[in-house]
């Protein structure tokens, strides 16, 4: 689904990612993990054209992507979540959603015809917010439909803004840091969700995520970066005993905790 070849950014003085090689199968939920600083929001930004490459190429189900602008990439069928809630959050859960529906691409009936209110434009409408309805269902958030988004709990919040990322129909979808701030029974019903993804929306997951225990326990492969570098990618085993992540990752002890090598206390994961 995706591959990333030798891709380099360069920010001024800092090297921010260094030839990094990967890809992404088709289906499957990959992690990148790796210290703070490591380039992990950057290789996101990478992939979906905010940042510009200094090297290397970007492809999506086999078409290159990198060189185009954001807008373009999004409708090629990438779709984001950020590391802080980006919520409209004045207005209700339902109309979240049909907003993003209407960024997709051949989603918006011709203005004539909503100015005029003709059939073909209220169909089109009631269509959105049914498939918005099932969408909210999807995710158990049917109930706070017409709440306003704010008002939602956190972990609410956070699986609500994916399911705005999901009514793009995307087939890549990249998720920044989704457990953050989260509690732990937030994060475990959160690490649910993300596993059957793949399977209800034959959506491609690429995660980031600091929570360990969320990263093993549901991708079917983890890329490590390190100062910009890819420093091991392979299964969440491979990455676990992998002993240039045990240094890198955090060091000695607590690495070996929060790689999940050793039980952590019932929630704590990091
Ligand atoms: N726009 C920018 N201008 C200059 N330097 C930047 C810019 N964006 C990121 N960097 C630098 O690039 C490096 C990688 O940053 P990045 O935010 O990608 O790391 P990260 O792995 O996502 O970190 P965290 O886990 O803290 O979110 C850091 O040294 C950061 O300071």
């Amino acid at each position: 689904m995706l591959v990333l070849d030798e891709v380099s950014i360069r920010f001024g003085g800092v090297q921010a990612l260094s030839g990094v090689s990967f890809r992404v199968a088709d289906g499957a939920i990959h992690s990148v993990i790796g210290p703070n600083g490591a380039g992990k929001t950057t290789l996101f930004n990478a992939i979906t054209g905010v940042a510009r490459l200094s090297a290397g190429t970007v492809s999506l189900a086999g078409a290159r992507i990198d060189g185009q602008p954001p807008h373009v990439i999004s409708r090629q069928g990438i779709a984001r979540t950020f590391q802080n809630v980006r919520l409209f959050g004045s207005i209700s859960v339902l109309d979240n959603v049909l907003v993003a529906e209407e960024a997709r691409p051949g989603s918006v009936p011709g203005l004539l015809a909503t100015l005029a209110c003709l059939p073909s434009a209220r169909r089109a409408e009631q269509a959105a917010r049914e498939e918005a309805m099932r969408l909210l269902a999807d995710v158990g958030l049917a109930d706070a439909a017409g709440r306003a988004a704010r008002t939602l709990s956190y972990g609410d919040q956070r699986r609500l803004e994916i399911a705005r990322a999901l009514a793009t129909r995307p087939k890549l979808l990249l998720l920044d840091e989704p457990a953050a701030g989260m509690n732990p029974q937030e994060m475990a019903r959160l690490t649910d969700f993300i596993a059957g993804l793949p399977a209800r929306f034959g959506v491609t997951i690429l995660l980031i995520e600091h929570q360990m225990r969320l990263v093993m326990g549901i991708s079917d492969r983890v890329t490590v970066l390190e100062y910009g570098r890819c420093i091991v990618d392979g299964t969440p085993d491979e990455v676990r005993a992998h002993p240039e992540v045990l240094r890198a990752y955090l060091g000695g002890r607590t690495a070996t905790r929060a790689l999940g090598l050793e039980a952590a206390p019932s929630g704590v994961s990091t």
